[in-house]
């Protein structure tokens, strides 16, 4: 061998070992992870802004009657933005769209927006921050740019490929109330949720503690558990849910007797044997909640047959649950199935439960509303 096919042979052999090393050291979805965090907490950080200025006329009222806000539009623009910078090939799944905000009448709405989104984007880094995902000084954007952002949202979802969902505001009415709401992100692929993540600006970081510091995200990536970090620092607790009994449950519930059945969850509830009242909270903060232990059980159960449940909504709560060590299945008992496109398809509510007691609850689920049990 001449010295000039070894020195090739050498570089080759070295690329390989350094590559390995590298996949071998970084854990999966770690970049994925990096930035979620980082976009969930320029997001937070928006809304919470816009909540102490929000005047009267800054909310719509969409087509199902549901709220929308200019932090919602901010939100979902700013974090469609950087994912457009860090994942270009990535489809987005968002909850909202920018049609009212185009029409003339929504000038007044849209310059807001522009102003609050770039007001986020520009904001200094801080660690964990990478410039190359479009954050930072000088980085701001076009009304045209933001509101094709917010637009990128429009995926129809579906059973492959990579995709993000984005839920900007969930529990909108809990923002606009002063109580809870969550910043929604997740990344699916091929209809399993891998990394999913929830901003809670309002949440105690410790629920006993309700005068304590406010503000906690939860992220988990499958196979790699589920973190709690204070939305003002860095420090990451490992959650997971502790022991329950039937009878010692606390449930999480709706505060809107519109989007989850109280009168369904009090059957339930008496056929289990719980004496406790529920926790009644707005959002998603309800997954986190429930990951670390502030009670045992999450019931969502359909207040009307024709509400499709969207899956930025629960994509990222159920693997937070998932991965804390708990089960959340539908009514049935089947998957959650991420799949079927922008929503999960025929409405069979949702339990999500520690281990020990999902069997417990789905059997009172079931007898309470006579859906039957599916392998
Ligand atoms: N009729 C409905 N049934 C169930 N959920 C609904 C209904 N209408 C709106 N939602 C959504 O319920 C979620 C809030 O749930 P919760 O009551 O547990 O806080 C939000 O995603 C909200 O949308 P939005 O994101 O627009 O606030
Ligand atoms: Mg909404
Ligand atoms: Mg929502
Ligand atoms: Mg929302």
């Amino acid at each position: 061998m001449n010295s000039r096919s070894y020195l090739q042979i050498r570089r080759i052999i070295g690329v390989f070992t350094t590559r390995s090393f590298t996949t071998m050291s970084t854990r999966p979805f770690a970049l994925e992870r990096q930035f979620a965090v980082s976009a969930v907490r320029r997001a937070c950080a928006l809304t919470s802004s816009v909540f102490n200025k929000l005047v009267k006329n800054e909310t719509l009222t969409k087509g199902d009657k549901s709220p929308v806000t200019v932090g919602d539009y901010a939100a979902q623009g700013l974090i469609s933005i950087m994912l457009k910078n860090s994942f270009p090939a990535d489809p987005i799944v968002g909850e909202e769209d920018a049609g009212e905000l185009r029409a003339d009448e929504g000038k007044v709405l849209r310059e807001r927006i522009i102003d609050l989104a770039n007001e986020a984007l520009v904001a200094p880094r801080v660690e964990g921050d990478k410039a190359e995902w479009g954050i930072g000084p000088g980085q701001t954007k076009t009304t045209d740019e933001l509101l094709d952002a917010i637009d990128r949202g429009n995926y129809d979802g579906g059973r492959t490929g990579r995709m993000w969902t984005i839920d900007p505001i969930d529990g909108t009415k809990g923002f606009l109330r002063g109580e809870q709401y969550a910043v929604c992100l997740s990344l699916l692929v091929d209809a399993q949720v891998q990394l999913g993540i929830i901003g809670c600006p309002n949440l105690p970081l410790d629920l006993s503690n309700p005068d304590g510091e406010r503000g906690c995200i939860f992220v988990a990536v499958r196979g790699q558990g589920c973190q709690q970090i204070p939305l003002s620092g860095a420090s990451e607790t490992t959650l997971s849910m502790p022991t329950f009994t039937p009878s010692s449950l606390t449930f999480l519930e709706s505060v809107e007797a519109m989007h989850s059945s109280h009168s369904t969850s009090d059957i339930i509830s008496s056929i289990i044997g719980i004496t406790r009242p529920p926790i009644r909270m707005d959002s998603q903060a309800k997954y986190g909640c429930l990951a670390r232990g502030d009670g045992g059980l999450y019931l969502r159960m359909p207040t009307n047959a024709g509400y499709r449940e969207k899956i930025w909504d629960h994509a990222p709560g159920c693997l937070l649950v998932e991965e804390a060590g708990g089960i959340v299945t539908d009514s049935r008992g089947l998957p959650l199935d991420f799949g079927v496109g922008r929503t999960l398809g025929e409405n069979y509510g949702v339990v999500a439960a520690g281990k020990e007691v999902h069997a417990v609850v789905l059997d009172a689920v079931q007898q309470a509303t006579g859906v039957k049990a599916k392998a």
